[in-house]
């Protein structure tokens, strides 16, 4: 049987602003159908990722691949299979909101589906001037544009933070019922690491340029724990960081090794990846 393409592969990639090392040698591969988020500190370089990812940036040296096609010589076809929602909209703010839905929907044929639920969930008054829009509205705005004619690959950098809780909630709820009905691949960076923990099936924590550590969610509830003393080192298991209030958080983690914890006095608590990421970016 033929592998499916994956729809972003990243390989060795190298950014360098002057003297400024912001991408590290970053390798990273997305699946068709999975929702990765991309986490880091401020400056840890996730905005540089998706620029060069997307083709605004160009990267030192390094690959990558978004369906199979090289970045630099992506086919209309390829292109018109990615979404990308923005920290904040710039440019073509002398529109009204109907008349620029009308206008880039002029750029697509026909028969291209479209997906209404972005519209409805963004309430816009289509008479109003983008450029008149509150920064939230804008972002919603942005968000449809990105979302509305179904690409398969969407990449969202920090596309929440201007939204209010609600429609940031009800975002949240439509991005993976979007994703999993149509079979698209959501990377999205945010610092509110809570709202990703339930819909995201990889974590991706960058630190200084280069990813520290990527997680599956599977891998993060079966093998990562935070213990609350270091484990015997016959247990096998690698220690990631130290707990944010003692303890220390591993990975390696089995069932079998319950027993051994008991025994031992040392409580595993499950793990939860804000807590996680905060404790490795100390
Ligand atoms: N145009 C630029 N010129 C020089 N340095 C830059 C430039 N853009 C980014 N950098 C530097 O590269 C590093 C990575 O920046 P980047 O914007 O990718 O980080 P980030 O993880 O997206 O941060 P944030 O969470 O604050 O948005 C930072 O140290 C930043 O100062």
């Amino acid at each position: 049987m033929v592998e499916p393409v994956p729809p972003c592969t990243i390989q060795g990639l190298v950014k360098q602003y002057g003297a400024k090392q912001a991408l590290n040698a970053v390798s990273l591969t997305l699946q068709a159908g999975e929702i990765a988020a991309l986490l880091g500190p401020n400056g840890a370089g996730k905005t540089t990722l998706i620029g060069c990812l997307l083709g605004f940036l160009s990267a030192d040296t390094g690959h990558i691949h978004l369906f199979g096609e090289d970045i630099n010589s992506l086919t209309p076809q390829t292109r018109n299979r990615i979404g990308f929602v923005p920290q904040t909209m710039t440019g073509l703010t002398w529109f009204k909101v109907g008349e620029l839905l009308t206008y880039l929907a002029g750029y697509r044929a026909a028969n291209t589906p479209q997906d209404n639920r972005w519209l409805q969930w963004a309430d816009l008054d289509p008479q109003a001037r983008v450029k008149s829009l509150s920064g939230g509205e804008r972002q919603r705005l942005a968000i449809v544009l990105a979302l509305r004619f179904c690409p398969d690959l969407i990449v969202l950098d920090e596309p929440v933070a201007s939204l209010d809780p609600q429609a940031r909630y009800d975002f949240m709820q439509l991005l993976p019922d979007y994703a999993r009905a149509h079979g698209a691949t959501v990377l999205i960076s945010s610092h509110i690491i809570s709202d990703l923990e339930k819909i995201c099936d990889q974590f991706i924590i960058m630190q200084k340029g280069h990813i520290k550590l990527t997680l599956s969610h599977t891998m993060l509830h079966e093998h990562i724990r935070l213990l609350s003393a270091a484990p015997p080192t016959d247990w096998g298991l690698i220690p990631l960081a130290p707990g944010l209030n003692g303890g220390i958080w591993v990975s390696g983690w089995h069932t079998a090794l319950t027993e051994n914890a008991a025994q031992a006095g040392i409580t595993a608590s499950m793990p939860d990846i804000e807590n996680l990421f905060l404790a490795l970016s100390k």
